[in-house]
């Protein structure tokens, strides 16, 4: 049987302790992830979505409970260890590039991420050609612009930039935080085009929180509705496959 990739174990985060407002904004999640999930997640302002992804990327430690990847207790391993394994879109896309480097240097920067020292590629020259494949593929000019400083790119271009630099060394898994949300209808929906075709060919593991109800219905195998900090639906195969908004819709209804 195929083992989990990732698994938070009875996590716990807890704010505001030991005063009146004392809250577990995470509340004995288990998640068990699997090699090739692609997990949209969905919940209410306050759901605890991002402080979800903070857990997992290393942000927060939890109060109790463990992360696990490959077997292995991260629970302690920092953001930057993490990196090695993770990678993570913000919803801004001024995140996650540096605005002065051009296209092709923050490619490399993402290539050299959370490698060894030998691993590293030796310069700049020997990866334009791979550089140029790469972003030719996202269909919007991107390719035109390696020498371009990224911070005179569109909103689209770096986004699909900042994608691209976190699939570039095809991450262990992949958190995608609303990263379509500022992008126009059309470049989001290039965007989410980008990244499901990138999930399925690179077999990646992938979590993504949407406020699409659309999306979190046609993209992945599974899709997790958080409330007040408990996983509240985990739905996947073909109950996934057969959801309607309608029955999303009641299923909200339901918690509330
Ligand atoms: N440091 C903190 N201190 C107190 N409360 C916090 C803290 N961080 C988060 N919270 C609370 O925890 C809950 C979960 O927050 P979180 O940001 O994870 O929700 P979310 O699902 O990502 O919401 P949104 O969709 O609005 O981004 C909220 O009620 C929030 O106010």
């Amino acid at each position: 049987m195929t083992k989990p990739i990732f698994q938070l174990k009875n996590i716990v985060k807890t704010v505001n302790e030991g005063s009146a407002e004392e809250l577990n904004i995470l509340d004995h999640i288990n998640l068990d992830i699997y090699p090739g999930d692609f997990i949209t997640i969905l919940g209410s302002n306050g759901a605890g979505k991002s402080t979800l992804f903070n857990t997992i990327g290393g942000n927060l430690k939890p109060n109790s409970g463990q992360v696990i990847y490959n077997n292995k207790d991260i629970t302690k391993t920092s953001v930057v260890k993490r990196t090695a394994f993770l990678s993570r879109v913000f919803q801004d896309p001024k995140m996650g590039t540096a605005p002065r480097m051009t296209v092709a240097e923050n490619l490399l920067l993402a290539e050299k991420r959370g490698k060894k020292h030998s691993l590293v590629p030796r310069n700049l020259k020997s990866q334009m050609n791979k550089f140029k494949k790469l972003t030719k593929k996202m269909n919007n000019n991107l390719d035109k612009r390696l020498t371009t400083a990224t911070g005179n790119l569109s909103g689209g271009q770096r986004q699909t930039l900042s994608f691209l630099m976190a699939t570039i060394n095809k991450p262990g898994i992949l958190l995608l935080d609303e990263h379509t949300a500022a992008l126009d209808p059309k470049t989001s929906q290039q965007l989410m085009d980008i990244t499901d075709n990138t999930i399925h060919q690179e077999k990646l593991t992938c979590l993504m929180i949407t406020h699409h109800l659309d999306d979190a219905i046609n993209y992945g195998n599974r899709l997790l509705v958080l409330h007040q900090g408990k996983v509240s639906y985990d739905i996947s195969g073909e109950e996934k496959k057969n959801l309607t908004k309608e029955k999303l819709l009641t299923f909200f209804n339901d918690i509330q």
